[in-house]
């Protein structure tokens, strides 16, 4: 099994990358015993300002094969953590890879949208994308956490 994250732009050392390398670290250690693989993450640039559609063809090649497609979208499902978390591990014990997709400043072209196997929103408000990566990894983190039944999550 492998677990992706696909995103549209290159983010800069700074307090992003550092929280964002920091929880997938995390998740890294916690999923080891639960086999769950360290999370690697793709990015992709279309310096051809060729928009969404430029940007989804870029995307959709750096989606593995069979994976599961989950699209981060302000219009998708709302799920809980422990939802997520079981998602999570339903795909794992179903040996199916992961790929989470994260769109640029225009969102995610429609046509991308529409083969996602399941779309999560983070709130109804739009988030710029470099935190959506921190609030993703560290959803996936506490994910891992309420797998291995470790106190973080306490709700
Ligand atoms: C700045 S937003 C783009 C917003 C764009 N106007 C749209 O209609 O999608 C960049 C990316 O961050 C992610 N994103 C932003 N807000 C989100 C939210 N509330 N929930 C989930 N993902 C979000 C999405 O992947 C989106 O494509």
């Amino acid at each position: 099994m492998r677990i992706d994250i696909v995103a549209v732009g290159r983010l800069k050392k700074g307090p992003e990358a550092a929280m964002v390398a920091d929880y997938l670290d995390r998740f890294a250690k916690t999923g080891r015993s639960l086999g769950l693989p360290a999370i690697r993450i793709h990015e992709v640039e279309d310096k051809r300002g060729g928009g969404m559609l430029a940007e989804a063809e870029l995307l959709t090649r750096s989606i593995p094969d069979g994976a599961a497609v989950v699209m981060m979208d302000e219009r998708g499902d709302q799920p809980t953590s422990p939802d997520f978390a079981t998602r999570i591990a339903d795909w794992r014990d179903g040996a199916r890879d992961i790929c989470f997709v994260i769109g640029g400043a225009d969102g995610l072209d429609p046509s991308l949208r529409q083969r996602a196997d399941w779309q999560i929103s983070l709130g109804r408000m739009v988030w710029p994308h470099m935190l959506v990566r921190v609030m993703l990894a560290e959803q996936l983190y506490r994910a891992a956490t309420i797998l291995a039944g470790s106190p973080y999550h306490r709700a």
